[in-house]
């Protein structure tokens, strides 16, 4: 090789120190403090690229390693991203200055997601505020109420599946997240779509709605490009929503359509409303009835199931909060005559219950949002920094929720928290199951109705306990977008 090569080399090559240099400088250009471990052109993503941990996990270490600043800088290759810690900044991006905040950091590319490009949680503008207003309205109390008679068709069968594994031993052994799966996955199938989910059945096929999920938010490859380098995908164009999964909900609706066409009977689900709402004349949008009918069952189905694994988990480790748990249910079944919507509604000790598990066990660790307007954060340490629309922010709800700062003894499961004058005290924005501001989940209710019912049976019927295989404390996987223990989480179930 010639001499002018090696310098062309050398020169090609100290051009991009130079570039990485300048670009994995821009935090501290900025007087921003950065987390340790950036490497060149990776930036810090080298423990997601390599599994040790999932991003909310990584959000959580740099939320930990500077436990006196507002404002800590991470870069996504040779991107920059802040992570926001101080709970007054997190209002003002969530909350007080919204429309300089209004998008979300996860992008996907329409033409590879066409279903799930309709999604609120990807839009903005009209769109997402068309969008939000329908799903609102589904999910008022109204709404809930008439829906409240499938969640509750879900409960009866939820428990002739646990008294069929019962009827020959006294004790099932299970892994709560497939539990739980099944359930959420019904009521999406019953109180969603007005069809039969089969997921309680033991020989239902690949098309039980409680199997179709497995994946959808699995840290492959493909999604971590998707989710974290949304410049590459633009070119690539993957998909985050499996194929299948597309082909699965088309179908189903249009069958579905065709069915309720010619049926004299209304329904009283959740697609017949979005049906209603998405006909103009005579003419159904087919593509936006499939997106509803899609975003229900990715937003709704596994949050809600991996919050109730949690909660039964804490139901396991802590026998007396959950003796204390079914003398309410049962007290408050009695006192309405059965398991109705309003008795859930008076049921306010297993709210207590549900918020400290979140607070413990979050199904989400992170919100991550874009910056669409130049603004200027002020962080009460002192620390300014004047952001520019595109720069992606990072809100680590792991962080904040184990924050000694802000919850006395945080490893401690205490529903006692949440009670009516301990939950005055809760410092605002240091509690974000669900988010907060205009773009807190829309679909909160329906999740918080679904896991109540379900609970409500539980605590009524059976009980919790550790079995041989249950996981104290449980490990969380570094593969997965969610909170999921590796090795499941497994308890014995018994007949009362
Ligand atoms: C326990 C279960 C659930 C949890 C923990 C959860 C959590 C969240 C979180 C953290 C967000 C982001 C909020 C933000 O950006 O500030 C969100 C957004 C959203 N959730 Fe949920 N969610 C749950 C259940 C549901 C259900 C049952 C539905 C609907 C059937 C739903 C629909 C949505 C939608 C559409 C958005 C986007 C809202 C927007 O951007 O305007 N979620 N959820």
């Amino acid at each position: 090789m010639s001499p002018m090569f090696f310098a062309l080399l050398a020169g090609a090559f100290s051009l991009l120190c130079f570039y990485l240099y300048q670009k994995h400088n821009y935090w501290k250009k900025n007087g921003i403090p950065t987390v340790k471990g950036c490497v060149p052109l990776l930036g810090h993503m080298l423990p997601m690229i390599t599994k040790r941990m999932n991003f909310s996990e990584f959000i959580h270490l740099g939320y930990e390693e500077h436990k006196d600043h507002s404002m800590v800088g991470i870069y996504k290759g040779t991107r920059p991203v802040l992570i926001v810690r101080d709970p007054n900044l997190v209002k003002t991006v969530l909350q007080s200055n919204f429309s300089n905040f209004h998008e979300n950091g996860l992008k996907i590319v329409p033409e590879a997601d066409p279903l799930l490009s309709k999604n609120p949680f990807f839009c903005y503008g009209e769109t997402w505020s068309t969008g939000r207003k329908r799903l609102t309205y589904a999910f008022s109390n109204v709404r809930l109420k008439i829906l409240f008679a499938a969640v509750s068709g879900v409960c009866k069968k939820f428990e002739d599946f646990l008294n069929k594994r019962l009827k020959t031993s006294n004790k099932y052994e299970v892994d709560m997240k497939t539990l739980f799966l099944r359930f959420t996955g019904e009521v999406v199938a019953n109180a969603g779509l007005g069809i039969e989910g089969h997921c309680f059945e033991d020989d239902a096929g690949a098309s039980a709605f409680h199997k179709l999920v497995g994946n959808t938010f699995a840290e492959s490859l493909g999604s971590m490009i998707a989710f974290h380098y949304p410049g590459i995908n633009r070119l690539l164009k993957l998909s985050f929503l499996p194929k299948s999964m597309d082909r699965f909900f088309r179908k189903i609706v249009s069958e579905n359509l065709k069915i309720r066409r010619n049926a004299s009977t209304p329904r009283n689900d959740f697609l017949q409303l979005m049906i209603d709402m998405e006909k103009t004349g005579e003419v159904i949008d087919e593509e936006n009835v499939t997106a509803h009918a899609v975003s229900f069952y990715v937003d709704g189905t596994e949050t809600s199931s991996v919050t109730l694994n949690f909660i039964g988990h804490n139901l396991a480790t802590h026998p007396e909060i959950q003796e204390k748990l079914r003398k309410e249910v049962r007290s408050t079944i009695e006192k309405h005559s059965g398991l109705t919507f309003e008795a859930l509604k008076d049921m306010t000790y297993m709210n207590q219950v549900i918020s400290e598990s979140q607070r413990l066990h979050f199904a989400i660790g992170f919100l991550h949002k874009t910056c669409t307007e130049e603004f200027q954060l002020q962080g009460s340490d002192g620390l300014t920094y004047r952001i520019k629309p595109g720069t992606e922010l990072v809100i680590s709800i792991f962080g904040l929720h184990g924050d000694p700062k802000y919850w006395d003894n945080p490893h401690i499961f205490d529903p006692e928290r949440f009670n009516d004058e301990r939950k005055q005290t809760i410092e605002k924005m240091t509690f974000l199951p669900f988010g907060e501001g205009p773009r807190i989940c829309v679909g909160m209710r329906m999740a918080l109705l679904q896991m109540k019912a379900c609970l409500a049976t539980l605590m009524n019927n059976y009980k919790l306990e550790l079995s041989p295989r249950t996981q104290v404390p449980l490990k969380m996987s570094p593969n997965y977008f969610l909170s999921e223990p590796i090795g499941g989480n497994w308890v014995y179930i018994s007949k009362l």
